[in-house]
């Protein structure tokens, strides 16, 4: 069993190569300021962990260090280590176009590519191999029946992206994630933009997917957080505005009875 553990995270019971994520120390920075600190997380296969905690408390952030998008986007840096099955994602001889196929991400606005439905989720495998048609009928078929949107848009394939609602583009952006077979998926506040019935097929999406995949979640939703995750992290951040994480621990616990004030403060809406 996963003890709990409060500020700082106790030794991991796993060897890390049966980890999904290992984050070891992580402080993250953008140019020369610090917006997390000491950051040490376990992510476990097959499951699902949410990340929750106050607006400006580094969530984002925090998964963008996972794939390492961040240093795409901006100038973020990180210190302290990062695992993915026992690799050190942050070494030099990582091959990043591999390790951002292997941990996939879901961001908060869908993205659809201005191209058709059947194009989008074709993308990525194309990027990575030259299939014929027929096996990329087939995963593109199979990355949409696994995203839960097949049915709806089967007869229509050509018709361009940006003309489905926002809850079937998000599931799109999610079966083009999907169509290069990632292990790990993450998914930064996926929900945020839609309404309530498209945040519920999502959250039956992420459900069923967990089968094969290890996802971490951010939402600001605490409902969606305990309704979906095994797993919860929580954090905040400290009177010099840094972000650490607080606690983590079974998503019930937390819920139930969350170690530490803090937490049971911002899941019983007193704070953030
Ligand atoms: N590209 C960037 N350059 C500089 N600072 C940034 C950048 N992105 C985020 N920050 C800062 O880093 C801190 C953490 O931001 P982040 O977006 O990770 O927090 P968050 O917990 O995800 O917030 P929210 O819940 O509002 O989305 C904030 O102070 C933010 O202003």
């Amino acid at each position: 069993m996963h003890s709990s553990n409060s500020s700082k995270p106790t030794p991991t019971p796993l060897p890390t190569p049966d980890l999904a994520l290992c984050a070891r120390g992580v402080d993250v920075y953008y140019g020369t300021i610090k917006v997390l600190e000491d950051v040490s997380l376990d992510v476990y296969p097959g499951k699902v962990t949410a990340i929750i905690g106050p607006s400006g408390c580094g969530k984002s952030t925090f998964i963008k260090a996972l794939n390492r998008i961040g240093e795409l986007e901006s100038n973020m840096r990180i210190k302290g280590e990062i695992q993915f099955f026992g690799q050190n994602i942050y070494s030099q001889r990582v091959n990043l176009n591999r390790l951002r196929r292997q941990i996939g991400m879901v961001f908060q606005k869908p993205n659809p590519f201005p191209m058709s439905i059947y194009d989008n989720v074709a993308y990525g495998v194309r990027v990575f191999s030259r299939p014929s048609r027929s096996v990329l009928d087939e995963l593109v078929e199979s990355a949409l029946t696994d995203a839960a949107l097949w049915n709806e848009v089967k007869d229509s394939l050509t018709k361009s992206a940006l003309s489905l609602s926002g809850g079937q583009q998000q599931r799109l952006c999610i079966a083009r994630s999907l169509a290069i077979k990632p292990r790990v998926l993450l998914m930064d506040e996926p929900c945020s933009a839609l309404d309530p019935i498209a945040t519920l097929k999502i959250e039956e999406l992420i459900r069923s997917l967990q089968q094969e995949l290890t996802i971490v979640i951010v939402t600001h939703n605490m409902q969606q957080a305990a309704r979906i995750s095994d797993r919860t992290a929580f954090f905040s951040t400290d009177e010099s505005q840094v972000g650490r994480l607080i606690e983590t621990d079974a998503t019930a616990k937390i819920f139930g009875a969350a170690s530490h004030s803090r937490t049971r403060d911002y899941i019983e809406g007193r704070f953030g």
